[in-house]
């Protein structure tokens, strides 16, 4: 019998191919999922599954409380972050969990993506931020939901739409967008971005970020006039 939940499944699976496509994790690292906000359900790549052998049945539909809606495998061991994240931050329609080079690299380091140039400025009027590291004390709780919420603090005063992109400190970056598609797309602009500011920085460790200035020319120029939301 044909899922009801068949058209938000193969966005989600779509979105998963994306992935290695454009080389942003290898096997199984990595996860992507779509949400439906009116039936208050998301589906997500099962966890463990290699992207050349995954299908659009495979994709497992989960509710915003954690249950399993659809789906005979187990759901991303990240699951419980994507549920933070959705409940939390308004107008995500997709998410995205890599672990692609250069922007693990800088959450390994524990340190934000500073805006060195109008590649960064195009597409966020600020830094990348990075979360703090989180204490042995809340790995011992629950491991998932803790990173959610160590990414909740980061957007206490951000539009999440507006920086669609966050390092997990010690661990790895996650983006989102209003679609799973837009989510990948951002996801691949962090990796991009995260390997330009590790270059810049290599050739000239005293490379200074772009002025307000500058930075607010380039966002608005792509965003629109009195788009920009950095310093005034
Ligand atoms: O971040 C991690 C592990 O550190 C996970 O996202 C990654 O291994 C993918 O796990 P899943 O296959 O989605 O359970």
């Amino acid at each position: 019998m044909e899922s009801k939940y068949r058209e938000l499944k193969e966005r989600a699976w779509a979105a998963n191919m994306e992935i290695p496509r454009r080389g942003l994790a290898i096997y199984t690292f990595g996860n992507v999922s779509a949400l439906d906000a009116k039936a208050g359900v998301f589906a997500i790549k099962p966890s463990g599954v290699a992207y050349e052998k995954l299908q659009v049945d495979d994709m497992v539909v989960v509710d915003l409380e954690g249950r399993i809606v659809e789906g005979t495998l187990r759901p991303s061991s990240d699951t419980r972050t994507h549920i933070v994240l959705y409940r939390n931050l308004k107008g995500l329609g997709g998410i995205v969990h890599t672990h692609s080079t250069y922007a693990t690299g800088w959450a390994q380091a524990c340190m934000p993506i500073p805006i060195y140039g109008t590649t960064h400025a195009d597409h966020l009027a600020e830094d990348v931020p990075c979360t703090a590291l989180m204490t042995d004390e809340a790995v011992g709780r629950d491991y998932e939901t803790e990173t959610g919420n160590q990414i909740l603090e980061c957007f206490r005063n951000r539009n999440p739409l507006h920086t669609p992109m966050v390092l997990v400190a010690g661990h790895a970056p996650f983006a989102w967008g209003e679609t799973a598609e837009k989510a990948v797309y951002n996801a691949a602009v962090l990796e991009e971005l995260a390997k330009m500011a590790f270059i810049t920085r290599g050739l000239s460790p005293e490379a200074a970020r772009l002025s307000d200035r500058l930075i607010r020319k380039h966002f608005e120029r792509k965003h629109g006039q009195n788009a920009y939301y950095g310093q005034k």
